[in-house]
């Protein structure tokens, strides 16, 4: 594995996206809009983060009808000019319009043997594609009265674990329920993730408890910047976002939150504060994988 690169300051935009329909071609619409005013924000972010599903709305009855193919192999070159993916068009258009880099939110992605993936794309500021994350871990869940929800009535859980290499951080992927399994985060951070993304869609039932508290105890476990990037909350949809985008730094404090409207989040990420939790309190040299498993070298 090559070194990570130089960890130097910059800003994060996370973009809260409200309006996503039914019509995909309005979402996207939409998207691009909002990527582009997120880029002539009064700071200029180097890096810009979509939410969990931005072109479909959310529910399993919808990823097979929204799915599209991608068709991208990690270490293979990937011509965005050949894609019939009017997402991966739109997105590797808009980073390339604005020289910035996109984390594409997520999509539903069908794969040539039929599969459906939560899926996440990187693209470069020239507009390339360069790293996908498909959600290893699948929302399944069922709280009586509250919420039941099963992505695996129709996707398939993802199977690697992703990062992708900027000019200024090695940037860690998970999506949404992800984060509540601290290995992935914990195996991004050990290869050299200095700040980990993840798109999601945390909901109105488990939101108020546990979106902050397990972005802090992911920033914290790892001492890295951790951030979630939701949809808007829209009470006329079928399912319920939480909203409140985050950023938190390595010391566990929450340093950029919105409420639950559409909104963009502009972050100053500073390698300062990282240097100095590692220095202050060095759980990264303390650890006893004599006592226990490294989980980052199980793959
Ligand atoms: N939507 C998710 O994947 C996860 C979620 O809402 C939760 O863990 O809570």
């Amino acid at each position: 594995m090559a070194a990570a690169p130089p960890f130097k300051p910059f800003t994060l935009a996370m973009i809260q996206l409200g309006q996503v329909g039914a019509d995909k071609s309005a979402n996207l619409r939409h998207a691009r809009e909002m990527i582009h005013k997120a880029a002539q924000g009064a700071v200029s972010p180097r890096l810009m983060s979509l939410q969990e599903c931005f072109n479909s709305p959310y529910g399993h009855v919808h990823f097979p009808v929204y799915a599209e193919t991608i068709g991208f192999e990690p270490g293979q070159p990937y011509d965005v000019a050949k894609t019939e993916s009017e997402s991966v068009k739109l997105l590797s258009a808009a980073a390339k319009d604005t020289g910035v880099w996109l984390l594409g939110g997520t999509i539903p992605e069908r794969t040539p043997e039929g599969k459906v993936y939560n899926t996440a794309m990187v693209y470069s500021p020239k507009g390339d594609l360069v790293a996908i994350h498909r959600k290893v871990h699948l929302f399944d869940i069922d709280i009586p009265g509250k919420i039941t929800f099963k992505e695996s009535e129709t996707l398939t859980g993802g199977s690697s674990t992703n990062y992708f290499d900027t000019e200024f951080a090695r940037i860690g992927l998970g999506i949404c329920y992800d984060v509540r399994f601290p290995e992935l985060a914990a195996i991004a951070a050990r290869r050299g993730c200095q700040v980990c993304i993840y798109p999601g869609a945390f909901n109105t039932t488990t939101g108020p408890l546990h979106w902050e508290l397990l972005q802090r105890a992911r920033a914290a476990d790892n001492q890295i910047f951790f951030g979630m990037c939701s949809p808007a909350r829209d009470l006329t949809a079928g399912y319920h976002a939480w909203g409140h985008s985050l950023v938190v730094d390595p010391m566990a404090k929450v340093i950029g939150q919105l409420e639950h409207e559409e909104d963009i989040l502009f972050v100053d990420i500073d390698p300062k504060t990282f240097t100095e939790a590692r220095a202050g309190i060095p759980v990264t040299t303390q650890r006893r994988f004599d006592v226990y498993p490294d989980v980052s070298k199980a793959q």
